[in-house]
């Protein structure tokens, strides 16, 4: 009867929910998209309730829509946007507040506090993450200091913490389970990489209490099943990773030096550096890759917070395209930028730079300049931003990174990909199925109930579809590189005297 796995991704933007079989077809996909909240200006939430419900509708359409029943599923595997976070009540299951999301830059100021008081070099040895208002930590502080009365709750023991995988979980299974996996956990400012666990001192240093965490789990292995309140009871739930430590998996990048950058929301390129962390000297960040069968595997990380986003904006604030796919028309209407370069830091600037007041900024305009230039400049900013991030990668690892594994959204666009494999002088591969958060979810569940017996099983089903190869005309390229060094140099200087 358990022919199909069900993998839930619960992304910024939208909740999907996708059905694989053994061959990793994909079966069935769903999607909706859900209310983005933005109270003031660099804040963003979601409401928790519209997220779960989203996602349990999703998950049911899924099912039914291929006809199919939740008795056939043999796991279900989870994946979702990190760092955003939720905090509820342990009996009511309320949320006491919305999520607070990834981009909120509301605890940037505390950030540069704790800066300030010297904190980075022990926060960056213990989680491997630098201080950024994007990770959880000070997010749930600022909940804990702003909203009346939950300190208070919190310290008596009544409300749960939880990142999205976790919240998901709680209403799968009715309380049942409050945990979280390694991958969730060490994007939160409050786990320690190296023992594997919540770290005391960054508890105290964040002021929240022990009793609203959850519990750790590897991202492979059977938690529990879920209640009947979801579309079916007793579906073993047996995956669990970020999504970008989810794709990295679903791009079977398990061997050491291996790399993928997925283009959703941002861009989060990580390359598996094997079973030790390394400290990251350029910037980048050390995360928890996965933890399956015991063994934990690490990555580096380069995250840029706005990539496909600069083609939403383009669409809905600038109104130059109405659907996301006509960008490509668009910007190849135009032979070049014609020395339009657009740096996107809507939201600070993440990776390598990690500067918090860094905003948008279109440089190089001219009476010529036209929306064609525009759209060009704001797809070429993620291949550029990605080149940011691929160069430090080189400079922490040592290693020469000959492909790039590309997923997500952004990767339909060809004009794009090729202008990544341009830039970075590097071939880039893009696999058949792009959606491979969904399908490393779907991977690490059905390990954990042997629906597949060895990621090397999984090896043989993942397949190449294009190989996008560098130009080899490469002076305008690296003339574009020079212009874009400076764009980035001068928005540094602009926002540092701000
Ligand atoms: N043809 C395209 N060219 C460039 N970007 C695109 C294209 N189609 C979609 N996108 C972008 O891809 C993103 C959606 O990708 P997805 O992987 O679903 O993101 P997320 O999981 O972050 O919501 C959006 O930001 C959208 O603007
Ligand atoms: O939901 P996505 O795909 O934009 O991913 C968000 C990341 O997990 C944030 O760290």
């Amino acid at each position: 009867m358990s022919e199909y796995i069900l993998a839930l991704d619960q992304g910024t933007t939208s909740s999907r929910a996708v059905i694989f079989d053994k061959k990793g077809t994909i079966i069935s996909v769903a999607q909706k998209e859900f209310t983005q909240i933005f109270p003031k200006p660099g804040w963003v939430e979601h409401d928790p309730n519209e997220i779960w419900a989203t996602q349990a509708g999703i998950a049911a359409e899924a099912v039914s829509k291929k006809g199919l029943k939740g008795e056939q599923m043999a796991a279900i595997g989870i994946t979702n946007q990190r760092e955003t976070v939720v905090i509820w009540d342990k009996s009511t299951g309320e949320p006491v507040y919305n999520a607070i999301v990834w981009q909120d830059k509301r605890t940037a100021d505390y950030c540069d506090q704790l800066k300030n008081k010297g904190h980075s070099k022990m926060i960056r040895e213990k989680t491997g993450l630098v201080i950024d208002a994007y990770f959880s930590g000070t997010k749930v502080k600022w909940i804990l200091d702003n909203v009346e009365g939950i300190r208070e709750r919190a310290e008596a023991g009544d409300l749960a913490l939880g990142t999205i995988d976790t919240w998901l979980i709680w209403k799968m299974t009715e309380g049942k389970l409050h945990i979280t996996d390694v991958t969730n956990a060490c994007r939160s400012l409050l786990f320690n990489i190296n023992t594997m666990d919540w770290d005391d001192e960054l508890l105290e240093l964040l002021t929240v209490p022990k009793s609203m965490l959850p519990k750790v789990k590897q991202s492979s292995e059977v938690y529990g099943y879920t209640s009947p309140n979801f579309f079916a009871s007793k579906i073993p739930i047996a995956g669990i990773a970020g999504d970008q430590q989810a794709a990295l998996f679903g791009q079977m990048c398990t061997k050491q030096g291996m790399v993928k950058n997925t283009y959703g929301t941002g861009c989060f390129m990580l390359m598996n550096i094997g079973e030790k962390p390394i400290v990251s000297k350029n910037n980048l960040l050390t995360t928890v890759a996965w933890k399956i069968n015991g063994k934990t595997h690490y990555a580096l990380e380069g995250s840029i917070f706005i990539a496909g986003a600069v083609v939403q904006w383009l669409r809905d604030s600038l109104k130059i395209i109405k659907t996301s796919s006509e960008v490509e028309k668009l910007a190849g209407s135009v032979e070049s930028s014609d020395g339009v370069y657009f740096v996107p830091a809507f939201a600070g600037l993440g990776a390598p730079h990690w500067n918090q007041r860094a905003q948008g900024t279109i440089f190089g305009l001219t009476r010529g300049s036209t929306d064609a230039h525009i759209a060009r400049a704001a797809l070429e900013s993620i291949a550029y931003q990605t080149m940011d991030i691929l160069k430090a990668m080189e400079a922490d690892s040592g290693i020469s990174i000959k492909e790039l594994r590309v997923d997500g959204g952004a990767t339909v666009n060809n004009m794009l990909m090729q202008f990544q494999s341009d830039v970075l002088n590097t071939v880039t591969v893009r696999p058949k199925i792009v959606e491979t958060t969904v399908m490393g979810a779907a991977y690490l569940a059905g390990l954990a109930v042997g629906y597949w017996e060895s990621p090397e099983e999984i090896q043989d089903i993942w397949q190449t579809d294009v190989h996008f190869n560098p130009s080899t005309n490469r002076e305008p390229i690296e003339e574009g590189i020079k212009g874009w060094y400076r764009a980035i140099d001068a928005l540094e200087h602009w926002s540092k005297n701000k």
